[in-house]
C-alpha cells in the first residue's frame, strides 16, 4: 500500500535534491568548519553558503542567521535572551495557540516569577490586536506571536504586530515563531521590524535535527548555549553540518516552489475542503474564515471521534492529524481548538489534513472518495450519530 501523506505540518519528506546536497558531508567531506585545515575549510565555504541560502529565502542578512538544532531550541533561545537583555523586566505576551515549543517556556517562566499574558482568539483563531496594545507596558521584555497556526493553518498579522511592539513596548522585543510558515509564505525581513524569527527544517523538506534563528542585525542577544565560538560565539557546539547544508538548500528550493505552494497546492486544499463539505454533512472548517497557510485543512466532523477517523483512514494508507491530543490517558480536545471555543462535539472530530508539493491531485481524490463512508460508518457506531443520521 503507498501512503498517501498528508500530515506536513508535523514533519515533511526530506527533497532527494536536499538529500543529495548533504550525503557528502558525513563520509567524505566529514571535516570540522572551525579547523585551520583546507579539509574544514572547504566545509566552512559550503556552510557558508547555506547561509547565504537561508537569508536569500528570508530578505535577510547572512549574518543575521543563526543555526541551531530545531525550531523548539530557536524559539527557547529567542525568549530567554530576551530576558536577559532585560533582567529589570518580568513580563512575556504570547498567544494562547502558541506551539507547545512556546507555550510551555512561557508557563515554565510564569512558574518562575514573570507575569505572563496569552492573548486570546476569537472562533476563527484570530487575535485581537486592541488587547495586545492595552497589555504591553514598559515591564513587557519581549512578545512572541507565532507566524501561522501549526493546527488550523490561521495566519496572524506579525508585521503589524511587530509595529504595535515598536510603537508601545518601550523597546520590547518581538519574536515570532515562524516555523510553519516558512517555505509557505513569503518572507521579506528587509522590510520587517521583527527582531526574531524562527525556523525548522523539517517542515521544510529537509531532515530533522535543524533550525535556525533569525536575529535582526544590532538586536541584542545572550547565548542560550554556551562553549566555543561557534555562530559568531551566539550558538556553541559543533556545527551539524550536513543538516546545515541540507537546510539551505531546502530553503533554495522552498523559493523557487513558493509559487506552486501558494497556486496548485491551495487549489488541492480548496478542492479537498469544498468537496468534503459537499459530501458530509455536519463538517465544519475551523478557522475557515481567517486568512490561512495555503496547505492546511482543519476540519470537524460532529458526532465522531478524530482518532476513530485516523485509524480508519490509516488502514487505507491516507495519513493525517487530529485536533486532540491524546496525554496522559485522556482524550483533551487541543488547546488551540479549546481557545478557539470551538464546541466540543466538533473539536473531538477535528482532523487536519497537510498537504506539500508533492501532494498529487490523484491524492486528493482517494480521500474524498475514502472519507465519506468512513465518517458514515463511524456515525453508525456513536450514539449521538446514530440520533443525528436518524433525526
Ligand atoms: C509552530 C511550531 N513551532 C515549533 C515547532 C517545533 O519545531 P521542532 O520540531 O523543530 O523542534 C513546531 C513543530 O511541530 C511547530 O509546528
Amino acid at each position: 500500500m503507498k501512503e498517501i501523506y498528508l500530515d506536513n505540518n508535523a514533519t515533511t519528506k526530506v527533497d532527494e535534491a536536499v538529500f543529495e546536497e548533504m550525503r557528502p558531508y558525513f563520509c567524505d567531506l566529514y571535516g570540522n568548519p572551525s579547523s585551520m585545515h583546507y579539509f574544514g575549510g572547504q566545509v566552512q565555504r559550503k556552510v557558508d553558503e547555506a547561509r547565504n541560502r537561508v537569508a536569500a529565502l528570508l530578505g535577510a542578512l547572512p549574518e543575521e542567521i543563526i543555526f541551531t538544532a530545531c525550531g523548539t531550541e530557536s524559539d527557547n533561545a529567542a525568549i530567554r535572551s530576551a530576558l536577559e537583555v532585560f533582567p529589570e523586566r518580568r513580563h512575556i505576551i504570547t498567544t494562547r495557540v502558541e506551539h507547545p515549543a512556546v507555550l510551555t517556556l512561557c508557563r515554565n517562566l510564569s512558574k518562575r516569577g514573570y507575569r505572563v499574558t496569552e492573548l486570546g482568539v476569537d472562533g476563527e483563531g484570530r487575535l485581537d490586536l486592541d488587547e495586545l496594545r492595552s497589555v504591553i507596558d514598559e515591564d513587557t521584555a519581549v512578545v512572541s506571536v507565532m507566524w501561522a497556526n501549526n493546527e488550523t493553518g490561521v495566519i496572524f498579522p506579525v508585521e503589524e504586530i511587530s509595529g504595535i511592539v515598536k510603537e508601545k513596548g518601550k523597546g520590547a522585543l518581538f519574536h515570532t515563531d515562524a516555523v510553519q510558515a516558512v517555505g509557505k509564505i513569503p518572507i521579506n525581513m528587509a522590510t520587517s521590524c521583527i527582531d526574531m524569527l524562527s525556523i525548522s527544517g523539517h517542515k521544510l523538506h529537509a531532515p530533522k535535527g535543524t533550525g535556525v534563528l533569525y536575529l535582526r542585525k544590532g538586536v541584542p542577544f545572550r547565548p542560550f548555549m554556551v562553549g566555543g565560538h561557534q555562530e559568531h560565539s551566539r550558538r556553541a557546539g559543533t556545527e551539524n553540518t550536513a543538516g546545515i547544508i541540507a537546510l539551505g538548500k531546502a530553503c533554495e528550493l522552498a523559493g523557487h516552489w513558493m509559487e506552486d505552494e501558494n497556486t496548485r497546492v491551495r487549489a488541492l486544499r480548496d478542492r479537498l475542503q469544498a468537496a468534503l463539505l459537499d459530501l458530509i454533512p455536519r463538517a465544519r472548517i475551523n478557522g475557515g474564515e481567517a486568512e490561512r497557510l495555503p496547505n492546511t485543512l482543519s476540519i470537524a466532523f460532529e458526532f465522531v471521534e478524530g482518532e476513530a477517523i485516523l485509524m480508519l483512514m490509516s488502514e487505507k494508507g491516507i495519513c493525517a492529524s487530529s485536533g486532540s491530543a491524546c496525554t496522559s490517558g485522556s482524550l483533551e480536545p487541543s488547546h488551540v481548538l479549546r481557545a478557539m471555543g470551538v464546541p466540543f462535539t466538533c473539536a473531538h472530530g477535528s482532523i487536519r489534513f497537510s498537504l506539500s508539493r508533492f501532494t498529487t491531485d490523484g491524492e486528493i481524490d482517494t480521500i474524498i472518495r475514502e472519507l465519506p463512508p468512513i465518517i458514515r460508518r463511524l456515525r453508525e457506531m456513536s450514539p449521538f450519530g446514530r440520533e443525528f443520521l436518524n433525526a
